[in-house]
């Protein structure tokens, strides 16, 4: 069968020709030739920015950009800004402190002071989406606040972030709101925010991989599927091997096939997502295998810009409400400490209010809210459509408890069918929901019903994943084929006879004036 037209062949041998020449023309050129050509250096005070930061960062009182990891205890009792006594460098591979707590990864912000609000926001800006390397990506545009000391050879980066923060205005007009937000983070190379931290982490182990060859051997964690997505791809990217850890039938199709197609060892474990979280802890303890999960802090270095990149997009005003959905809570520590970081650099001066969104069926956080964070008790996550979130045991509780009591933030819940009415009638206004944005907009909506939040209150719910990674539970929402679920918003297809009368039947039926 001839597959292609005489104009389309043609097309594709000069096509196959020109690649053979490139081929031909990059054999024997040292590594750093193969990274893309940069565009055209960006300005800041009409300096090339390499320079003007090169230059400030010899001024006298000035030191080099470091960081640190430090114990997260100590950003609790504010010693870290001190000078924390525990501290760690990055090449170090270790997740967590002597006593046994979570790492916090802490930057000199004397260093960092050193330049002014004004030429953080100019240089962030001057780099947005561009080209050059590293500096396109919506994180490695912000690298000085990142990973300060990596080599830009090092970075493993599919210019993520710099995604795109739209104004819901149908919906939230049906909500009685006239500012609201949704910043899509599921619309990355895997799908989900994961990107985020990820490219910083496997970023860091290709560093590591240089400077002491058998410290790591191959990075693994454990999934509900979007985690294990974003690892096996960035690892396929950098030539790592990766390993993921996935409760057995208990993640989408979608999520499943994306570590298999990158070439991971993909284990697919009788047991929940806390069960595999344990039995990773375990095995990266025991071998030279790194950890990929959050309660690895340098992801969420990478999360953290999500942050900042909101405030750009706001031209640097702070958003009143960010909504946000939680499941193992490091997302929600990452966009306070984004928050915070532009807080404390003089870049804007308020933080916003956070919610934090749980699914009833895997409510940990919310329990503790309820008694004031007096107590935490994990709880046995129970099924839940957002399946990404379906954690019970959420290793970053301690972090997401700091980021709600710093900035008056509030947990509100979701029930099965709060959650996949709100994703479905958001999609009539022209989204595509994952389930647990879906937990977000009920959580929206309830706080909107209250009173809590006002119908002019600049407000952000963070889209986590795209939501055709969770094309079944939608069908069978549309369908109206979910036991227990009234499915208010299905929309499901008509089947028609061949006819013109029947297909004006139906026409006829969905909009009676025609
Ligand atoms: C799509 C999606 N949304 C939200 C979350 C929650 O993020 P976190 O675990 O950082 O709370 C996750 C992962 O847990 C996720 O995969
Ligand atoms: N939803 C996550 C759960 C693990 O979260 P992590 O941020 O700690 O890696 C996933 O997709 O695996």
């Amino acid at each position: 069968m001839q597959l292609l037209g005489c104009s389309q062949r043609l097309a594709a041998g000069v096509q196959a020709e020109k690649l053979k020449g490139t081929a031909c023309r990059t054999q024997g050129r040292a590594a750093v030739a193969l990274r893309p050509r940069a565009a055209a250096s960006v300005e800041v005070s009409g300096r090339d920015i390499r320079e003007d930061a090169h230059n400030r960062a010899n001024e006298p009182g000035s030191d080099a950009f470091n960081a640190r990891y430090v114990p997260f205890k100590a950003v609790e009792d504010g010693s870290a800004s001190r000078g924390s006594e525990e501290q760690y460098s990055l090449d170090e591979v270790l997740y967590r402190s002597n006593d046994g707590g979570l790492l916090d990864v802490h930057h000199d912000m004397d260093a960092l002071r050193h330049f002014d609000a004004a030429y953080w926001k100019k240089l962030f800006d001057g780099r947005n989406a561009t080209t050059s390397w590293p500096y396109g990506s919506g994180v490695w545009s912000k690298k000085e606040w990142v990973l300060p000391e990596i080599s830009s050879d090092d970075i493993v980066s599919m210019f993520e972030g710099n995604s795109n923060l739209f104004w819901a205005e149908r919906f939230g007009h049906q909500l009685g709101m006239s500012d609201l937000w949704v910043k899509q983070c599921g619309n990355s190379h895997t799908g989900s925010f994961k990107d985020l931290g990820m490219t910083v982490l496997v970023s860091q182990v290709n560093r590591l991989r240089k400077i002491k060859p058998d410290s790591v051997q191959a990075v693994g964690c454990a999934s509900t599927g979007d985690t294990s997505a974003a690892l096996s791809a960035y690892c396929a990217a950098a030539g790592i091997p990766s390993i993921v850890f996935l409760p057995a039938d208990k993640i989408s199709l979608a999520q499943l096939v994306q570590p298999i197609a990158n070439g991971a060892l993909v284990l697919s474990i009788d047991t929940d997502f806390d069960g595999c979280m344990k039995l990773i802890q375990e095995v990266t303890r025991s071998s030279p295998i790194y950890l990929a999960n959050s309660m690895n802090s340098l992801r969420l270095e990478g999360q953290k810009t999500a942050a900042i990149e909101i405030l750009q997009q706001f031209n640097w005003q702070v958003p009143d409400w960010l909504i946000i959905p939680g499941g193992n809570l490091g997302n929600i520590y990452a966009f306070y400490k984004g928050f915070k970081m532009c807080k404390d650099l003089g870049l804007v001066d308020r933080l916003p209010r956070l919610v934090c969104a749980q699914a009833q069926n895997a409510n940990p956080l919310y329990l503790a809210y309820k008694n004031g964070y007096d107590t935490f008790a994990p709880v046995k996550a129970q099924t839940t459509f957002a399946s990404a979130i379906q954690i019970g045991d959420p290793v970053s509780i301690d972090r997401a408890v700091l980021a709600l009591r710093e900035t008056d933030g509030i947990v509100e819940e979701a029930s099965e069918e709060e959650l996949m009415d709100a994703a479905a009638r958001a999609d009539l206004t022209g989204m595509f929901n994952c389930p647990h944005t879906g937990v977000a907009l009920a959580a929206l909506t309830k706080l909107r019903e209250r009173g809590v939040i006002a119908p002019s209150d600049r407000t952000v719910v963070v889209s986590t994943a795209h939501g055709l990674k969770f094309a079944q539970s939608k069908v069978a929402y549309h369908s109206q084929e979910i036991e227990g679920i009234g499915s208010r918003y299905a929309n499901p297809p008509v089947q028609v006879k061949e006819n013109f009368g029947s297909v004006m039947d139906a026409i006829r039926t969905k909009f009676n004036q025609l």
